[in-house]
């Protein structure tokens, strides 16, 4: 049977990259996804104000929903403090199974834990399973009507703590209206909206960074 898009993302990456090096299979991604076949990942204008935000919080706990094929997970896990902990929920199997290698290209396999499952599964789980207490860094990438539930389940938990900031990719297109209306009308959270493209493309997205104030 043919090959699926993410397995021909990774044949892309194998053939470009060179092992062991983050910035590599970044560019060979980017090469790729906007010269032979789109993808939805995050992408390299997106990518770049999520590099310096990463960089400015250094954060020390993050939670990613959606992995995909790790293309965000590995932006992310190469501007990590030592001793960060990454944690990146992905249900299908198939795209968890391509981000393992694009992560292990990267050579950034020790700094992130890929979890197979649902979010709505596994946040309950993530204090006892990982003993972690909160979030510093959230980056919502998963199916868009699901960043609101998730975010509040997240709240529930305590894993949303003050100071913990979301970032949410996909606001404009496909969109999060609930997602996005929350955030800016609660008087928790501190919202702004960066202003880019959709992947690859001249379409208008953005990212949106909610910094929670506390209860
Ligand atoms: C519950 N749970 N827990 C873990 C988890 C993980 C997943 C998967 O990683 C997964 C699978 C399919 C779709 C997504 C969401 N992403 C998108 O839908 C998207 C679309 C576009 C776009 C834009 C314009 C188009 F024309 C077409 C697609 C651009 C983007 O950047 C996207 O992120 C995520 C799903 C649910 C999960
Ligand atoms: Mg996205």
């Amino acid at each position: 049977t043919r090959k699926s898009r993410p397995q021909r993302l990774l044949k892309a990456v194998e053939g470009k990259a060179t092992l062991g090096d983050p910035q590599s299979v970044i560019t060979a991604i980017d090469h790729f996804c906007r010269h032979k076949e789109w993808a939805m990942n995050v992408g390299d204008e997106k990518g770049s104000i999520l590099d310096s935000l990463v960089i400015e919080l250094s954060p020390v706990n993050v939670l990613e929903l959606g992995t995909y094929c790790g293309y965000s997970t590995v932006r992310i896990a190469r501007l990590l403090p030592p001793g960060a902990r990454f944690i990146t929920l992905e249900f299908n199997p198939d795209y968890a199974a391509v981000a393992r290698q694009v992560i292990g290209w990267a050579g950034l396999e020790d700094k992130v834990q890929l979890v197979e499952g649902a979010s709505g599964d596994w946040i309950p789980r993530l204090r006892e399973h990982f003993g972690v207490q909160m979030f510093d860094l959230v980056f919502l990438d998963h199916w868009k009507d699901q960043y609101l539930p998730d975010t509040k389940q997240l709240e529930e938990c305590g894993l949303i703590q003050k100071g913990t900031v979301l970032l949410a990719d996909n606001v404009i297109c496909p969109g999060t209206p609930d997602y996005l209306k929350y955030v800016r009308n609660s008087p928790h959270y501190d919202s702004r909206y960066y202003r880019s493209h959709l992947e690859y493309t001249k379409v208008e997205d953005g990212l949106e960074k909610s910094v929670f104030l506390g209860f």
